[in-house]
C-alpha cells in the first residue's frame, strides 16, 4: 500500500545544363551540355557558368542571348512524333530550367529558419567525408597513406570574420567539385550510399548524414564568399572552388600556395557577412558545435584561447624594501606573483560516443544523471530515467527522464514547446522544438534524447514530417514514459512518487481528459484523498482493495477542500455504512474521473447526484415513508416551485435534515462553482447545465418531522412555509452550491435567531427584570424612610 501524505495538491517537423567551364579552362563544349541534358533526365539544376562565357553555339543565337541575359528558361532537347493528345501536332518535350541565382536565394534564405544551422551542415559534410574515407580505406588502405587523424578542425578569426573548417576526409576531385558543389540538389553522399547499397555491400554505413544535396549552400546564410580547397586521395592535385552569395557562377582553380596544401581532405573558408561576423567568435563556435554536433562520430577540435597560471618574479618596491643587517644595507627581496599566460590551442569540443549508443548495462546511474544535468541545464537529479532501443519497423535509441521538479511558471503545464526532447538523426542534433509530435502535451514534462536513423525530415532538417514512422515512434515513447512513471510508483522509496505526484499529478489528470487510448495506463497512477484516508493519498487499486464485498461502484465527491468534503451531508450515510468515498479536491479531478468513467469494471459514482444506490434499498420501508411523507414532499415542492425538480425522501442522510442533489446529467455543485468562476458574459449555458436539482429530505430528522406535523395541521401556516424557504437556502449552501440571494438568507437567519432567542432569553429577561426591580424599589423606599427619620 502506497499512500501519499497530504500536501497541497492544488499548488500545481544536374546536369541539365552546362558542365562547369571557367574562362581559363573551356573544356566542356555547349554541345556536350545539351547532349548531357538529354541523356540525364534525372538531372536537376546546375550552376551555369557557361552563362557568363556565352560559349553555347549549338542551339542557336536566341538561347545564347537568353543565357547571356540570364534568362535562359527553356531547353528544347527533343522533338517527338508521339502525339500528346487528340490533335495530330507532334508534342515537343522541354526540360524545366531554373534561374540559378534565384533558386540559390530560395535555398539559402527560405529553407532554414535559423542561420546558425550552417555549422551543423558543414560539420555534417565533413563527418560524411571522413566516414566515406573510413569505409573505402577498408578495401583500399592506400587511401590513408598520407597519414593524419580522421578529425574535423574549426578555426576562426573573430577580428576578420573568417571561419575555416578542415577535415581529413575523402576530399573531392575537380570533377567531384563540379558534380557536388556545382550542382544544386545533387548529393554525392546519397549517390555514394546508393552505390554501396547496389553493390549489396553489407558495410553500407547508415550513419552518412547528407541526402538532399543542399546543405553546403547553407554556408551562404552567413557568408559573402566561400572557398573550398580540397584534395582527394585519388588525385595528386588540390583544387579550389570559390563561390559568392547572390551569384550564379563559381570558379575552380588548382591550389598553388604550398602552405595551403592538404595531405588529404577539405578545407572550407567562410568569409562572413558583415552582420554575421559574430559567428567567428571561438566561444560561439564551441557553443554551436556542442549544441548541434556534440555526438558526431569524429573528434571535432576548435581553436580556443587558453590560459595557465604561472609564477613570475617581481622586484619589490623600494619603499617596501627592508633594511637588513647591521651595516644598514638595503637588500632587494625577490617576490613572485601569479600571472595568467594566454595561448591558443586545439580543444576537443565534442563527445564521440553518445551515452545513448552505449550498452545500458555499462552506464552507471551517475553517468545518466550527469548527462541529464548537462544536457538540460538541470541542477537536480532526475526522479527516474529509462534507456532503451527499439527495433523493428522503426529503430531508435532513447534516454528518457522524469524531472524531479515541475518547471516554474504557470503556463508550463500546457506548453508544448518545452524543448524537453532533443531529437538527433544519425547523432546530429535536429530539433528540440516540437509541437506534440513526439509526446502528447500532458507528458510534455518528460525530458530526453531520441536518436534515429530512419526519421523522415524535410530538406532543412527542421520539420519532422508527419508520417507513420513518427506515429509509431510517439506510441513507443509514450509507453516507455508510462513504464518509467509506474516504476516510480512502485519504488520502495515512497517519497519519490509523492514528489512526482505533487509536481506532475495534474498532468496525468489532464491525460485522462485528453488521451482516451491510454486510460488503462493513466488510471493506476492517479492518487486521491478519501473519506478513510484524509492524510495520505490512495491509488484506485487501494480503493478497490478496500471495497465492501457487495459494493458495486467507486464513490466520489468533488469539493473545494478535504475538510469540506469530509463534512458534506452527502457523506453521512456512506460513512455510517463504512463505505469509502474518494475526495476530488483539485478542480481538474472531477472532469478527469468523468472521462475515465470506470476503473477495472467499477463505475465512478458521484454521491452528490440523484438516484444514489448505496446498496440498502428497502422497498417496503420506502413505501411506508412515502405514505407518511409523500404529501409533505408535494407541499414542499409547491412552496419551492421551479427552484427544484422534485422533493424526495433521502436515503443518504442521517444527521442533516435535507440536502440538494444534482441531476444525473447536470453539473455537480463543485462543477457549477468552477464553471461559474470561468464564465464570462452569457450565462444561459450555465442555467442549462445546472439542470434539475432534487431536494431530498431526511424523514428521521426532527425538523422534517415538525414540518410534517405543521403541514398536517395547517398547510398554509406562514411560519412553516418560511421554514421551508430557509431550509432550502441552507441546504443550498451545505450541499456546496452558492446561495441565490445571500443577503435575503442573512435576513432570514437573523429573524430566526430573533425568534429563537426571544423564546428562551425573553423569558429569562422577564424573570430577572421582575427580580431586580423589587430590591431597587425596596432600596428607594428604604432611603426615603431614612431621610424621613432625619
Ligand atoms: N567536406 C566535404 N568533403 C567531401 N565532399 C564534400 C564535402 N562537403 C560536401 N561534399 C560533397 O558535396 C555534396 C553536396 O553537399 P551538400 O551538403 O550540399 O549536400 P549533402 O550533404 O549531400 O545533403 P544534405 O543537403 O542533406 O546535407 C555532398 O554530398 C558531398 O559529396
Amino acid at each position: 500500500m502506497h499512500r501519499l501524505p497530504r500536501r497541497s495538491v492544488s499548488a500545481v517537423l544536374r546536369n541539365g545544363g552546362a558542365r562547369y567551364r571557367n574562362a581559363a579552362s573551356p573544356i566542356a563544349s555547349s554541345n556536350s551540355l545539351f547532349n548531357e541534358s538529354a541523356g540525364q533526365s534525372d538531372t536537376k539544376l546546375r550552376w551555369y557558368s557557361v552563362l557568363t562565357t556565352g560559349r553555347c553555339n549549338t542551339t542557336g543565337s536566341m538561347e545564347s542571348l537568353n543565357r547571356r541575359n540570364g534568362l535562359f528558361r527553356g531547353n528544347q532537347y527533343e522533338s517527338t512524333t508521339a502525339a500528346s493528345d487528340a490533335s495530330d501536332t507532334p508534342a515537343e518535350k522541354y526540360e524545366y530550367q531554373a534561374e540559378v541565382s534565384r533558386l540559390m536565394d530560395l535555398i539559402v534564405n527560405s529553407l532554414y529558419s535559423n542561420k546558425e544551422v550552417f555549422l551543423r551542415e558543414l560539420v555534417s559534410n565533413a563527418s560524411d567525408a571522413l566516414d566515406k574515407l573510413r569505409f573505402l580505406s577498408v578495401t583500399d588502405p592506400n587511401l590513408l597513406k598520407d597519414g593524419g587523424d580522421l578529425d574535423i578542425r574549426i578555426q576562426s578569426d573573430k577580428d576578420n570574420g573568417i571561419i575555416t573548417i578542415t577535415d581529413s576526409g575523402i576530399g573531392m576531385t575537380r570533377q567531384e567539385l563540379v558534380d557536388c558543389l556545382g550542382t544544386i540538389a545533387q548529393s554525392g553522399t546519397a549517390k555514394f550510399l546508393k552505390a554501396l547499397k547496389e553493390s549489396k555491400d553489407s558495410g553500407a554505413d547508415s550513419s552518412l548524414i547528407g541526402q538532399f544535396g543542399v546543405g553546403f549552400y547553407s554556408a551562404f546564410l552567413v557568408s559573402d564568399r566561400v572557398v573550398v580547397s580540397t584534395r582527394s586521395p585519388k588525385s595528386d592535385k588540390q583544387y579550389v572552388w570559390e563561390g559568392e552569395a547572390n551569384s550564379s557562377t563559381y570558379t575552380i582553380r588548382e591550389e598553388t600556395e604550398p602552405e595551403k596544401f592538404l595531405p588529404r581532405g577539405t578545407c572550407l573558408t567562410l568569409y562572413l557577412k558583415r552582420d554575421d561576423k559574430g559567428f567567428a567568435h571561438p566561444e560561439r563556435i564551441e557553443k554551436l558545435v556542442k549544441n548541434y554536433s556534440q555526438f558526431v562520430s569524429f573528434p571535432i577540435y576548435t581553436w580556443q584561447e587558453k590560459g595557465y597560471t604561472k609564477e613570475v618574479e617581481v622586484d619589490e618596491d623600494l619603499a617596501d624594501a627592508k633594511t637588513d643587517g647591521q651595516d644598514g644595507q638595503t637588500e632587494k627581496k625577490k617576490k613572485t606573483k601569479k600571472v595568467v599566460e594566454k595561448y591558443w590551442d586545439w580543444e576537443l569540443t565534442n563527445e564521440t560516443q553518445p551515452i545513448w549508443l552505449r550498452n545500458p548495462k555499462d552506464v552507471t546511474t551517475e553517468e545518466y544523471n550527469e548527462f541529464y544535468k548537462k544536457t538540460f541545464n538541470e541542477y537536480l537529479e532526475p526522479l527516474a530515467s529509462s534507456h532503451f532501443t527499439t527495433e523493428g519497423e522503426v529503430e531508435f535509441r532513447s534516454i528518457l527522464y522524469v524531472p524531479s521538479m515541475a518547471p516554474m511558471g504557470k503556463d508550463e503545464m500546457v506548453n508544448l514547446k518545452t524543448k524537453n526532447i532533443r531529437l538527433y538523426v544519425k547523432r546530429v542534433f535536429i530539433s528540440d522544438d516540437f509541437d506534440g509530435e513526439l509526446f502528447p502535451r500532458y507528458l510534455s514534462f518528460i525530458k530526453g534524447v531520441v536518436d534515429s536513423n530512419d526519421l523522415p525530415l524535410n530538406v532543412s532538417r527542421e520539420i519532422l514530417q508527419e508520417s507513420r514512422i513518427v506515429r509509431i515512434m510517439r506510441k513507443r515513447l509514450v509507453r516507455k514514459a508510462f513504464d518509467m512513471i509506474l516504476g516510480i510508483s512502485m519504488s520502495e522509496n515512497r517519497d519519490d512518487y509523492e514528489k512526482f505526484w505533487e509536481n506532475f499529478g495534474k498532468h496525468l489528470k489532464l491525460g485522462c481528459i485528453e488521451d482516451r487510448e491510454n486510460h488503462k495506463r493513466l488510471a493506476p497512477l492517479l492518487r486521491f484523498f478519501s473519506s478513510q484516508s484524509d492524510q495520505e493519498m490512495i491509488s484506485l487499486d487501494e480503493y478497490l482493495e478496500n471495497m465492501k464485498p457487495d459494493q458495486k461502484d467507486i464513490y466520489y465527491i468533488a469539493a473545494d477542500s478535504v475538510t469540506s468534503a469530509m463534512n458534506t451531508p452527502f457523506l453521512e450515510r456512506l460513512l455510517e455504512k463504512d463505505l469509502e468515498v474518494l475526495f476530488l479536491v483539485d478542480p481538474i479531478d472531477e472532469v478527469a474521473i468523468q472521462n475515465l468513467k470506470s476503473y477495472k469494471d467499477k463505475n465512478f459514482v458521484d454521491i452528490s447526484k440523484e438516484d444514489l444506490d448505496v446498496g440498502d434499498k428497502n422497498e417496503e420501508k420506502e413505501k411506508e415513508m412515502k405514505q407518511e411523507f409523500g404529501q409533505t414532499c408535494d407541499w414542499i415542492k409547491k412552496r419551492l416551485g421551479d427552484k427544484v425538480a422534485s422533493v424526495q425522501i433521502s436515503n443518504r442522510l442521517s444527521t442533516s435534515p435535507c440536502v440538494l442533489v444534482s441531476g444525473k446529467f447536470g453539473w455537480s455543485a463543485n462543477m457549477e462553482r468552477l464553471m461559474k468562476a470561468q464564465t464570462v458574459g452569457d450565462t444561459t449555458s450555465l442555467e442549462f447545465m445546472r439542470g434539475r436539482r432534487v431536494f431530498e429530505i431526511n424523514p428521521q430528522h426532527p425538523i422534517i418531522n415538525t414540518l410534517n406535523a405543521a403541514f398536517k395541521s395547517d398547510p398554509n401556516d406562514e411560519e412553516a412555509l418560511r421554514a421551508i424557504d430557509l431550509l432550502y437556502d441552507t441546504a443550498l449552501i451545505s450541499s456546496g452550491f452558492t446561495a441565490e440571494n445571500p443577503s435575503q438568507l442573512g435576513g432570514k437567519i437573523y429573524e430566526m435567531m430573533g425568534t429563537a432567542l426571544s423564546g428562551k432569553w425573553a423569558t429569562q429577561q422577564q424573570f430577572s427584570q421582575q427580580h431586580n426591580a423589587e430590591p431597587l424599589e425596596a432600596e428607594i423606599v428604604e432611603s426615603v424612610e431614612t431621610s424621613g427619620q432625619k
